[in-house]
């Protein structure tokens, strides 16, 4: 299993659903990024995103997201530039939907929902070995997030909903190869970052996160599918949908929002 996610499977635990806050947290996920508040860097450069297919190894269900993950053990997947002083290997991408079109997203934009938000995570390679190691450091994280919105089909996404009833209960894992996340990104290159943390457990104030500015668009019938699946494993009586997988938005406190675009 990819690194990033085996050894916090057996961290992440339901008690997070509630406002969870962490004592003293001072750089806490999700926020609400406001407009008037962000600030034009210059400095920022383009991001630097190169994915690799081949590395795409599974599809599981963690009972609280579906995780796409990556063979991490070489930086043949990789993210730099940005506000980035290293280089970042992708290790897993998941999704945060509600259950209706008018909810879902972990982010906002002058309070702006979106029905999902795509978080695509990496680790920093150039200076610790592993996942495990770099989601403990203040620069060990960065994380791409796409916001969607419903409009026309989006090709690219449909061989992973296609995979998504193969996975419909917790625990569940199956083979999913050969997909290049690139194709979930918007063609704008805009975007916002901020330092942050993980929205959930252990909620480690690791991640330098990269907010794209343009949504891209799924239809309502492929979003509908992510709210088939469930929170829960096959043996447990009460089959619980699995929705509104998102963090309450946390304190902006000491931070500046910047933006690549004025
Ligand atoms: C173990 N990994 C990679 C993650 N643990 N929590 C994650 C959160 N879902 S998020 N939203 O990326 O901070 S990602
Ligand atoms: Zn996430």
């Amino acid at each position: 299993l990819a690194g990033c996610s085996y050894k916090l499977r057996h961290q992440l635990h339901p008690v997070w659903q509630s406002p969870l806050s962490v004592p003293g947290g001072r750089r806490q996920s999700p926020i609400n990024i406001t407009l008037r508040d962000s600030l034009h860097d210059p400095h920022l450069k383009p991001l630097k995103i190169r994915y690799d297919p081949n590395t795409c190894t599974q599809i599981w269900n963690n009972g609280y997201s579906f995780l796409v993950e990556f063979d991490d053990s070489t930086d043949k997947s990789t993210l730099s530039g940005g506000p980035l002083l290293n280089q970042y290997r992708l290790c897993q991408f998941h999704f945060h939907w509600g259950e209706s079109n008018a909810v879902g997203s972990e982010h906002t934009i002058d309070g702006t929902l979106f029905p999902a938000e795509l978080h695509l995570v990496h680790w920093n390679s150039s200076k610790y070995k592993s996942f495990e190691e770099a989601v403990m450091e203040g620069d060990g994280l960065a994380v791409v997030a796409v916001f969607l919105k419903i409009g026309k089909r989006h090709e690219g996404l449909q061989k992973l909903v296609d995979a998504l009833p193969a996975v419909r209960h917790k625990d569940s894992v199956v083979e999913f190869t050969s997909f290049n996340p690139s194709c979930l990104l918007p063609t704008c290159l805009d975007y916002w970052t901020y330092s942050g943390s993980l929205t959930t457990p252990p909620l480690t104030e690791s991640v330098a996160w990269i907010i794209k500015k343009r949504p891209v668009e799924v239809s309502h019938d492929q979003l509908a599918v992510f709210r088939s699946l469930l929170f829960t494993s096959a043996d447990e009586e009460e089959q619980k949908s699995m929705v509104n997988n998102f963090r309450l938005q946390q304190p902006l406190m000491n931070r500046t929002v910047r933006s690549s675009f004025s």
